[in-house]
């Protein structure tokens, strides 16, 4: 058994594998990393192996606790991927974004790939059909653009997310959220339209945080899932013990 941990932006996401299939999903704070995992190997002591990628701030050693229990590998720019890397800075691509090219580039064989994550930012990343990774987009998620308007201006609320009753908002409330809901929607919807435009073929997956929302008002029909990072992380440990 392995056991994936994603350290995200805001929270962490942990998923004990057996083979490809997913047993059990955790979702947690930061400061509950150690009684967390501990209560995870307690319940699934056949774990055997810990791989984890983080963009967040995390301490390290706080993993390193759990050497004695398992074997720990973090993902990092150095481990071996299975598409060529076309950003001109590689060095600086997001770790999640890597894992998410892979699991793309070894789940869907030989077709090209868009990756849309909306998590804490949205991140688009395409993958061409020889496994090329080209690169994407970064823009802020739906909760941070509720928060950005609020912390970066004197009369905004902070609101939480609700549907807008139109596109023409009618209030300050009806406003924002039809900026914020409605500007990500149709932001997404306008990405894909572009790499329509460019690409005949190509497959969406759609994950992170707002993907279940995401999917549902879309203008295209696209399939949310919402674990795709925790199994790419999966994917892609498996890919480096078959390829070192
Ligand atoms: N309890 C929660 N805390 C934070 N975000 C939440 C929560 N529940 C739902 N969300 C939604 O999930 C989105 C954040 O996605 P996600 O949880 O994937 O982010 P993350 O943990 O920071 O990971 P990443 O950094 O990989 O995006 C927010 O925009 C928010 O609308
Ligand atoms: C864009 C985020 C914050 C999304 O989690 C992460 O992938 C990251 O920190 N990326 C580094 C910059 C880049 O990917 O080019
Ligand atoms: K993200």
């Amino acid at each position: 058994m392995i056991l994936t941990v994603d350290v995200g932006n805001t929270r962490i996401k942990a998923s004990v594998f057996e083979d490809n299939n997913a047993l059990e999903n955790f979702i947690f704070e930061k400061n509950e990393l150690e009684k967390k995992i501990k209560n995870i190997l307690e319940k699934y002591p056949k774990c055997s192996d810990l791989v984890a990628a983080s963009v967040g701030k995390i301490e390290k050693e706080s993993f390193f606790l759990f050497e004695k229990d398992l074997k720990i590998h973090f993902l990092t720019h150095e481990d071996i991927f299975p598409f060529v890397n076309k950003y001109a800075t590689p060095k600086t691509l997001g770790i999640d974004r890597m894992v998410l090219a892979a699991g793309a580039t070894l789940q869907f064989p030989k077709q090209n790939r868009l990756v849309i994550d909306a998590g804490t930012c949205i991140t688009y990343d395409f993958i061409d059909e020889n496994d090329n990774y080209l690169g994407g987009a970064i823009s802020p998620g739906l909760r941070l653009r509720y928060e950005s308007l609020h912390n970066f201006t004197a009369k905004l609320p902070l609101l939480t997310l609700e549907d807008p009753e139109s596109y023409i908002g009618n209030s300050t409330a009806q406003a924002i959220h039809s900026g914020v809901v409605n500007g990500f929607v149709y932001e997404i919807d306008g990405f894909i339209d572009e790499y329509r435009a460019q690409f005949s073929n190509f497959i969406i997956i759609l994950t992170g945080g707002d993907a279940d929302f995401l999917a549902k008002r879309l203008k295209n029909t696209i399939f949310a899932n919402s674990n795709f990072l925790l199994e790419s992380l999966n994917q892609t440990y498996q890919y480096k013990i078959d390829n070192d």
